[in-house]
């Protein structure tokens, strides 16, 4: 089956909740593919139409005829025409590039009762209807419509018969649309020409964002009969599509008048959820696979790791851990709402009391507790009498610069961001290197890596910083995700930094631009 090609006629609504902007949401997300040609240029937001601009007809011709001289079009939806010009000009174009499938929303007036079809227009549209295969006008242009047609305007009809009237005379199905209506159902009808009805009904939602509600319909409903052929399965699927994006409407926060509806929430609801850390990690992705095969990591799972060079490592390690203990403890006391990186206080995560309260402090303070007798023991068990007194490599210090940078940002979140690849990056070293066999050089280091405790503190950290990037603001996120990926940048570096050739400055390569982190 192929993607229907979908062409909307139609005026433009910058604010993008009506006409040809509102059109091609719709058939985006019917799965159509969406094609424009503009009938006007029209000023208007959710208050109403400031000013409508009608191009030259002549390069309407141009637009529609760029479209129909390269694409097969399957179907196409009439909206705002404007003028009879205008009318007109669609209509000669219609009758020589007639697609399988033609929808017609009379678009006469709009809800904030600002004229779109002059007066002298509507009596033209009764040729366009000819060529139709559905119109699908609301309450006030079925009346318009049923006065076109001959009924009297004395005397109106009722809605069905005004339906059955328009259907008739221009042998095209009439869809007559209920939203003006009231009640707790919005009911739309749709009526052929021989007078058969089938009605759909729908909840009313509570809502004044409604705007562009009918051209969203229409455009839908014209996607749908091109993929179904069959046009009450279109209006049957489109009306609860349209009932949702209503129900999401007061959701999207677009403008002070009558918002538009949320085009999005069905596909929105059906998309996976992608937690932000998920994104930052496969984003760093290349880092984690260089990091995994640098040489320090290999001779490490094989055991062919210089002892001397280890122990060097191992010197830098306690320099980072001691420092990076400080930072957790820092956590700990932010989440429990004292001192801390967040009480300088920025809007954000921190603000909305994210990764904050008991828990998160006790597990900050026990992984800064837990880093603090690692560092002991590595001191006293492994470095005595070997490089206890190295100083600090400038990699090192370079990578404690940039956690400092966190620290000093205001925020706890980018400072709980900065921190976290120490404990990803370890927990997927050691998940990846296993388990050592019996007599390995290196078997209580690659155990430490590998156990399960410290994947689970991982996991938590994760949990932590997931729910403190979803409070953030989108530039705190930005924020974090940069501490993220620096921090991961320089756990690369750190690795490398062992059997870096002296004078090469191991992770300055891939350390550049590092004061642009934090702004
Ligand atoms: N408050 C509402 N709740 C549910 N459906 C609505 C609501 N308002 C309008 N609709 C539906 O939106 C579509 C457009 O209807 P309508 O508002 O009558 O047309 P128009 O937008 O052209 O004025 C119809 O399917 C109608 O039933
Ligand atoms: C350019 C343009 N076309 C049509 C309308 C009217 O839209 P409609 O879907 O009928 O919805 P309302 O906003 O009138 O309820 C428009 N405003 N602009």
């Amino acid at each position: 089956m192929t993607v229907p090609r979908v062409l909307a006629v139609a005026g433009t609504d910058p604010t993008g909740g009506a006409g040809l902007q509102a059109d091609l949401k719709a058939i985006a997300a019917h799965d159509g593919y969406g094609m424009g040609v503009v009938t006007a240029l029209v000023a208007q937001n959710t208050h109403g139409v400031r000013s409508v601009h009608v191009p030259d007809v002549a390069f309407l011709r141009e637009q529609l005829d760029a479209v129909s001289d390269d694409v097969v079009i399957d179907a196409v939806k009439i909206g705002m025409l404007g003028t009879a010009d205008v009318v007109r000009t669609v209509t000669d174009w219609l009758r020589e590039h007639r697609p399988p499938v033609v929808v017609v929303d009379p678009v006469m007036v709009a809800t904030s009762g600002d004229r779109l079809l002059d007066e002298d227009a509507a009596a033209a549209m009764g040729t366009l209807f000819a060529l139709a295969d559905l119109v699908t006008p609301n309450r006030a242009e079925l009346a318009v419509l049923a006065e076109l047609a001959g009924a009297p305007s004395r005397a109106p009809l009722s809605s069905l018969d005004a339906a059955r009237l328009v259907a008739s005379t221009w042998d095209v199905l009439v869809l007559a649309k209920g939203g003006h209506d009231e009640g707790p159902t919005a009911d739309d009808v749709l009526v052929s020409p021989s007078g058969s009805v089938r009605r759909f009904t729908a909840p009313r939602v509570t809502t004044t964002n409604t705007h562009g509600t009918g051209c969203s319909l229409s455009s839908a409903i014209a996607t749908l009969a091109a993929r179904h052929g069959d046009w009450e399965l279109a209006v049957g699927v489109a009306k609860p599509w349209l009932t949702a994006a209503l129900q999401g409407a007061d959701g999207l926060q677009v403008g002070s008048g009558n918002g538009p509806i949320d085009h999005g929430a069905v596909i929105r609801a059906a998309l996976p959820v992608v937690p932000t850390t998920d994104v930052w990690w496969d984003d760093v992705g290349s880092l984690l696979r260089s990091t995994i095969e640098c040489g320090f990591l290999v001779g490490l799972r094989d055991g062919t790791l210089d002892a001397d060079v280890f122990a060097g490592y191992l010197a830098q390690d306690v320099h980072y851990l001691r420092a990076y203990e400080r930072h957790l403890a820092g956590l700990a006391a932010s989440a429990a709402g004292g001192r801390g990186p967040a009480a300088a206080g920025t809007a954000g995560a921190a603000a909305a009391g994210a990764g904050r309260g008991p828990a998160a402090a006790a597990f900050w303070a026990a992984a800064s507790e837990g880093c603090a007798a690692e560092a002991r023991d590595l001191h006293h068990r492994r470095l005595a009498g070997t490089h206890a007194d190295d100083p600090v490599h400038p990699t090192c210090a370079e990578y404690l610069a940039h956690l400092q940078r966190a620290a000093d940002s205001g925020s706890a979140a980018v400072l709980a961001a900065a921190v976290l690849p120490c404990f990803r990056v370890y927990a997927r070293v050691g998940a990846q290197i296993g388990t050592a066999p019996d007599g390995h050089p290196f078997a209580d280091w690659i155990a430490a890596y590998g156990d399960a405790g410290f994947a689970a503190s991982s996991a938590e950290a994760t949990r932590l910083v997931e729910e403190m990037a979803a409070a953030a603001t989108p530039a705190e996120r930005g924020r974090m995700a940069r501490a993220f990926r620096r921090s991961t940048e320089w756990e690369l570096a750190f690795f490398e930094m062992p059997l870096a050739v002296p004078g090469a400055g191991a992770g300055a390569g891939v350390i550049a631009a590092e004061a642009s982190l934090l702004r």
